[in-house]
């Protein structure tokens, strides 16, 4: 008799994409068991109850997958419903038109980059912007901006942002000693995280990007359970590897329902200043055509400048210093693209 594998049962199922959604069982941790008994393969899922109307043609698909695998002559799919309302959602953070998150599931892609430039393009259009950099761990926004000075407080124990460059800034990196690394964990976390939506008094905004920290966990999603978020936006890099990451944080949004707006391709292509030569230093148009074939709205490219490096380093962000650039009209056709989305 043929040895079923659970190992390539679990591959299969876990590779699975919930129709509807870009969320697969992996990112649902909804495979809770795999019993073989000879050639009869019992799988426990937990669902959540919002995939009740899809149950049949899930469970088509995945016994269609499992029949696929040598020696089943059986399969049984047992299905528990989770109830959605388990995740509680507030909005920690009224008076502000439009929330949209800026994530990527990889550090280093230039999230932070772009997320400032972006703010700063959404304001050259006549919007009343907010950006809060979340990353508690490695807050890069103040150096970006070149924010030395800690924000005032109001007389009612609030903090205001900071303006600068046509926007308001807010960031953790702007409360904590730069050399105290933040040991926060769990509970402790949340609390701060909550308290420091909480504390910002942001006054009227037709929108506020927040800078995620990179990746999928605790902190992204304790933001989006205490902020109305409208969307997110997606960075990546056009490297494969990064890419993958980037699908993770696409079914995060996925799970927690926020809609992805847009997804954007960082350090696109190289283009010399010397001689105008495009080079393609990480490949080019990958995150495109990953963002055609997830059937997801594409927002640009932004090639790899020097120029834009140095703009972050120095605190004189490119969109603001070279409004009149080629550079700057990628950023500005990505927020208008934002603001129709967003109908501001
Ligand atoms: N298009 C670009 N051209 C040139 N340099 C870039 C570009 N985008 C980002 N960089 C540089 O890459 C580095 C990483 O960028 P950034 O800090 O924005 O990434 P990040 O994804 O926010 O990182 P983290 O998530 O770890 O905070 C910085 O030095 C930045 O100046």
């Amino acid at each position: 008799m043929t040895k079923i594998s659970r190992a390539a049962l679990f591959e299969a199922l876990n590779a699975y994409t919930v129709p509807g959604t870009n969320a697969t069982l992996t990112t649902l941790k909804a495979v809770k068991g795999i019993d073989v008994t000879e050639g009869k393969v019992t799988v426990l899922l937990q669902l959540m109850e919002a995939y009740r109307d899809r149950v049949a043609v899930i469970k088509e698909a995945l016994e269609g997958l499992i029949r696929q695998q040598p020696g089943v002559t059986g399969v049984d799919i047992e299905i528990g419903w989770e109830k959605t309302a388990q995740v509680e959602f507030k909005n920690l953070i009224p008076g502000i038109k439009r929330c949209v998150v800026v994530g990527s599931g990889k550090g280093g892609v230039g999230k932070s980059t772009v997320t400032v430039n972006l703010a700063i393009a959404l304001s050259q259009l006549g919007l009343k912007v907010g950006l809060l950099d979340s990353d508690i761990y490695g807050p890069s926004i103040p150096m970006m901006l070149g924010l030395k000075d800690s924000p005032l407080g109001t007389p009612d124990g609030q903090i205001l942002p900071i303006e600068k460059f046509g926007i308001k800034i807010m960031s953790m990196g702007l409360l904590i000693e730069e050399d105290r690394p933040v040991i926060w964990r769990g509970a402790m976390l949340n609390k701060a995280l909550q308290q420091f939506l909480k504390d910002v008094a942001w006054g009227d905004l037709d929108v506020l990007l927040i800078d995620l920290p990179p990746g999928t966990g605790d902190v992204q999603l304790t933001l989006i359970q205490n902020a109305q978020v409208d969307g997110a936006v997606i960075v990546s890099t056009p490297q494969d590897v990064a890419f993958l990451d980037a699908k993770k944080a696409i079914g995060m949004f996925g799970t927690v329902k926020v809609p992805v707006l847009g997804i954007i391709e960082n350090m696109s292509s190289f283009i010399c200043p010397g001689c105008g030569q495009e080079t393609q230093i990480f490949g080019h148009g990958g995150v495109k055509a990953a963002a055609v074939r997830m059937e997801l709205p594409f927002l640009g490219e932004v090639p790899i400048d020097l120029a834009i490096r140095e703009g972050g380093d120095s605190g004189k962000p490119f969109v603001a210093e070279h409004p009149q650039s080629p550079q700057t009209k990628v950023f500005q056709d990505m927020a208008d693209t934002l603001k129709g989305v967003l109908k501001l």
